[in-house]
């Protein structure tokens, strides 16, 4: 008898028919409630589980006593509780690598856009404000030239690194809880504590996975460090930030500006002050998505699955 897979997000066609010739597959497009009872019956029989962002936890994973292996399509990892699925030894992977220069060139977009107030000013041509030729108050700041801070200097920080330094002629200073010699040969980017980072970066760009050490790691304390002229970019996990702080630091001009793809809570409450503020950019988490990356991060976590299905060890085990 095939091995019964359950799949939560939406995947291309050939990720289905892949999945579909080895096991038995069943189909939530769109889930949005992980308490869905359907969702919850079939998880008493399923040995594999794909999607992405659900939370897994001991909770749910009660209702799933034969489950071997948990695929995640993305990265960041945070939506599992690994110590629990080790316990039950159970399997989770990701899918790292094929999203690097796509979320790269989101986040330095965003950086851009940031910068230059581009949402903001694209609103203003739209509605009809242009009328005159003097427009001092639209003027944004120069990204080239200037020192960006990475906090977090892993595969998407290196990629922002390698634009930053190749394509802005930006000074690149970062911070870790290893050193990356490789960066510092090749984008001469230059190690520093946090708290010097914070001091002297033009733009802080926070690029960690979210964990207990990195929940609220920047907060009102780090935003004080931060220049008054700082653009704070966070392009890795809401919960890394103290958002209240975040907001204090934006209404009260402690920090320029800030471009984010990532929230607190997600979706953001339509009510956030964060949405009202005109010095804030916001994506709605949209990183690796293109349809290109996307499909291939489904291919990779229907390849990890199977590996682990099978009874090796899958590419991207998390460890
Ligand atoms: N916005 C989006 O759509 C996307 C967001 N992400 C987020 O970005 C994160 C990073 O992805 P990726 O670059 O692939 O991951 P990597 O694991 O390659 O890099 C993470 C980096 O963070 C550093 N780090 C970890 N913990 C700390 C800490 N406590 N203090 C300082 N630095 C730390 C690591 O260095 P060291 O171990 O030396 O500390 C490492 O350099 C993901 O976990 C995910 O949350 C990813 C993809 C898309
Ligand atoms: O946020 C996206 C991820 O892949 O992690």
């Amino acid at each position: 008898m095939k091995q019964k897979v359950v799949v939560y997000k939406k995947v291309p066609e050939d990720v289905l028919m892949f999945l579909s010739e080895k096991f038995e597959v069943i189909y939530f497009k769109n889930l949005e409630d992980r308490k869905d009872s359907n969702f919850i019956q079939e998880l008493h029989t399923a040995h594999g589980l794909l999607g992405s962002s659900l939370k897994i936890d001991k909770e749910l994973l009660d209702h799933a006593p034969n489950l071997k292996i948990v695929s995640n399509i993305s990265v960041g990892y945070d939506n599992l509780d690994i110590e629990e699925l080790n316990k039950r030894g159970i399997q989770a992977t990701n899918t790292p690598g094929v999203l690097v220069d796509t979320t790269a060139d989101t986040i330095f977009g965003l950086l851009l856009a940031t910068a230059r107030r581009m949402p903001e000013l694209d609103f203003y041509v739209k509605s009809g404000k242009w009328n005159g030729t003097k427009n001092e108050d639209l003027f944004g700041v120069d990204v080239h030239h200037k020192v960006l801070g990475i906090i977090g200097m892993g595969s998407i920080g290196k990629a922002i690194a390698k634009r930053a330094h190749f394509g802005f002629d930006m000074d690149i200073l970062y911070h870790n809880r290893s050193r990356n010699e490789q960066v510092e040969k090749e984008f001469n980017a230059a190690y520093c504590e946090l708290d010097e980072l914070l001091k002297t970066s033009d733009f802080v760009c926070l690029m960690t996975p979210h964990t207990p050490e990195t929940d609220k790691m920047i907060g009102e304390r780090e935003f004080h460090l931060m220049k008054d002229t700082a653009i704070f970019i966070n392009g890795s996990r809401g919960k890394n930030v103290d958002e209240a702080a975040l907001i204090y630091a934006l209404q009260n001009q402690q920090i320029l500006a800030a471009g984010l793809d990532v929230y607190e809570i997600e979706p953001i409450n339509k009510d956030n002050p964060l949405l009202k503020l005109p010095n804030v950019v916001a994506l709605p988490h949209i990183g690796s998505a293109t349809k290109e990356t996307r499909e291939k991060m489904a291919r990779l976590a229907a390849k990890n699955l199977a590996e682990g299905l099978a009874g090796k060890v899958p590419l991207n085990l998390i460890k």
